[in-house]
């Protein structure tokens, strides 16, 4: 289990989601994991939020992260992290990315 899990990590490393490079794992949160990434046009780092879109349409919290989503943005606190972005990247990934 383990091992299938660091195996996984392994492939994800450098893998290119969009204009960003993946990096390491940084958390995992209830519906999908965040991880260390570099905007490959600036090189500047972000956290970026993978949420997987079939795990959010089956447990119906779609109007869920849609509200979340739309909270965060108007957010602007200097200790609360901001959203920068949200992308649909293909089918079955909603990927967000926060300032690291
Ligand atoms: N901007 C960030 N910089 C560094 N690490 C982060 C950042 N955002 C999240 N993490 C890490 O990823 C973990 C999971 O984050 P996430 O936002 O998914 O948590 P959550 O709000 O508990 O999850 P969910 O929204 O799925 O219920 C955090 O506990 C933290 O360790």
């Amino acid at each position: 289990m383990v091992r299938k899990e660091e195996e996984k990590q392994k492939k994800e490393k450098g893998m290119q989601l969009g204009k960003y490079e993946l990096g390491r794992t940084l958390g995992e949160g209830n519906f999908g994991k965040v991880k260390l990434a570099k905007n490959i046009e600036t090189g500047q780092p972000f956290a970026v939020k993978i949420l997987e879109k079939n795990r959010i349409i089956d447990l119906k919290i779609t109007d869920q992260i849609k509200r979340e989503i739309a909270t965060l943005k108007l957010l602007k606190h200097p200790n609360v992290v901001r959203l920068h972005e949200v992308c649909l990247i293909k089918a079955s990934t909603f990927v967000t990315q926060f300032p690291y």
